[in-house]
């Protein structure tokens, strides 16, 4: 996250990390906690990891400095990928995971809302990027989760602004024209999470952009109301 603060011990219970073990163990992703056993995070994490063996789920984590040989991890029983994801740009950027046994909430890990269909993004007023990606574009991990507020632009603003690419009615875009704020390496995966009447809703999940910050160049978001039936489809039926 770019031009964001350290956020707090349960802000935001529903991020996780997701860590790939080979070569060696990194954080790769963000995910949100969207049901005890389920977690929504974007298709791209997996391209050249599809491997579940491969993936530890973290949750109740502020600082990936917490995460030891003896802290505990969330294993893959079921990663689904959206059948018609072909790379980040063309959309459908998204993924659930299952984990191998549910998770007890707390203060510290606890699902998000998931937004219904009608509710359309441009009335989300207070929306925050969170993830342990990158501070500027040659960056790196950083250590605490950071967190951003990033107001959702217009799609037509966010086409005109990306001329080359096909701003779909699943994406959103979020930033501020003059840059400075925006998603970065690391935090793809995760959520984009708006308050609304006192509750919080994974309205988008980290995606795509064109570098970090800069100015007309917003980030790029699934929409994740588009994706509440296929989601339902997918949990429900286990
Ligand atoms: O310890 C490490 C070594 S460096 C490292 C890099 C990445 C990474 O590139 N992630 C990509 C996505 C990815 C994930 C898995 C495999 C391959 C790629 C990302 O977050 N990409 C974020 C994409 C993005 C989204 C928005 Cl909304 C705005 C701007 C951007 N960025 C544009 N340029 N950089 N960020 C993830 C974890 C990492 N951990």
């Amino acid at each position: 996250v770019v031009g964001g603060s350290n956020s707090s011990v349960g802000e935001w219970p529903w991020q996780v990390s997701l860590h790939t073990t080979l070569p060696v163990q990194i954080h790769k992703c963000g995910g949100s906690i969207i049901s005890d056993q389920w977690i929504l995070t974007a298709a791209h994490c997996f391209e050249n990891f599809p491997l579940t063996e491969l993936w530890r789920v973290y949750s109740s984590i502020l600082k990936q400095s917490e995460i030891t040989n003896e802290t505990t991890f969330f294993k893959i029983q079921k990663m689904i990928v959206h059948p018609r994801y072909e790379f980040s740009e063309s959309g459908y950027d998204i993924a659930l995971l299952k984990l191998d046994r549910p998770l007890n909430f707390s203060a510290l890990q606890q699902p998000t809302c998931l937004p219904s269909q009608e509710e359309i993004n441009m009335e989300y007023t207070e929306c925050w990027v969170t993830g342990w990606g990158y501070t500027k574009e040659k960056g790196s991990i950083e250590d605490t989760l950071q967190k951003v507020k990033i107001p959702i632009i217009p799609n037509a603003d966010c086409q005109f602004q990306y001329p080359e690419h096909r701003i779909t009615d699943k994406m959103l875009c979020a930033g501020y024209s003059e840059g400075g704020k925006d998603a970065c390496q690391g935090d793809s995966g995760g959520p984009l999470s708006c308050k609304f009447e006192n509750n919080w809703y994974v309205v988008g999940i980290t995606s795509w952009g064109e570098g970090c910050a800069r100015p007309g160049q917003p980030g790029v978001y699934t929409v994740v109301a588009k994706f509440v039936d296929w989601i339902l489809e997918q949990t429900l039926e286990d």
